[in-house]
């Protein structure tokens, strides 16, 4: 079991702003239940979206998993919620289908313990604007013979940081943007877990 310094467990809190399909599995994957009663010594603490309205919200609320909604102002022109995360013992962040850019001071507080996760092979289809469907409608419109996901680190740049894990899938001649979102969620769900769980515990961040 890991646990950091003083055996504590080690706690992340997820960031996303849509359906939190991805934080479902995360918080499947890390937190005991019924089904699942052994403790991997990490869990999914806090659910943390910029929409009030955000799907994820309401899995957390299913699970009991405390959740914060942040405010644009307070996120870009404070210090980027750094201290609510602390105090909240937060070890390690999880981007799933976050939507804003974190900004230096988030970046810094967790240096070596942020990942992200996005829908294609990066470097290509990456960066501000290329999210969510806007990828998937790229990458058809190219004619890509296939796209997957990149779990990379994260820094102060847009889908920048050091690569962890990519996985492929093929486009078929008759996908749609949804068809292909489909298929790139079940390459997410199958791996993301594993890859968090593996990075915290070769980093030892936390
Ligand atoms: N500092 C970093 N912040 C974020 C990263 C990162 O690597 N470094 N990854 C993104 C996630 N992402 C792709 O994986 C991504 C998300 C959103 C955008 C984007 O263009 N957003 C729009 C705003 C959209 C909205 O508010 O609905 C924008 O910034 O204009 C690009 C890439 C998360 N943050
Ligand atoms: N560039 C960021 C980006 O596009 N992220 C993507 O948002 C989706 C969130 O789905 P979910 O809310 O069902 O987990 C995921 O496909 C993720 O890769």
């Amino acid at each position: 079991m890991t646990t950091d310094k003083n055996n504590a467990t080690i706690k992340i809190a997820v960031f996303a702003s849509g359906a939190g399909s991805n934080a479902r599995k995360l918080i499947e994957h890390f937190n005991s239940t019924i089904s699942s009663p052994l403790s991997k010594g990490i869990e999914v603490a806090l659910v943390v979206s910029n929409k009030i309205d955000a799907g994820v919200l309401q899995i957390a609320a299913e699970f009991q998993i405390p959740t914060l909604i942040i405010e644009k102002e307070k996120f870009f022109r404070g210090n980027g919620y750094v201290d609510e995360l602390k105090q909240s013992g937060i070890d390690f962040v999880v981007l799933a289908g976050f939507l804003w850019k974190i900004p230096s001071t988030l970046v810094q507080a967790y240096a070596g313990a942020m990942v992200n996760i996005h829908p294609a092979l990066l470097p290509k289809y990456g960066g501000k604007g290329m999210y969510g469907n806007f990828v998937h409608e790229a990458v058809i419109a190219n004619k890509e013979p296939e796209s997957g996901i990149t779990i990379h680190m994260v820094d102060e740049v847009f889908d920048n940081g050091a690569h962890l894990f990519q996985a492929t899938c093929p486009v078929l001649a008759d996908d749609t943007p949804a068809t292909l979102a489909q298929r790139i969620h079940q390459l997410e769900h199958a791996h993301y877990p594993r890859v968090v769980e593996e990075t915290i515990r070769k980093t030892g961040k936390a």
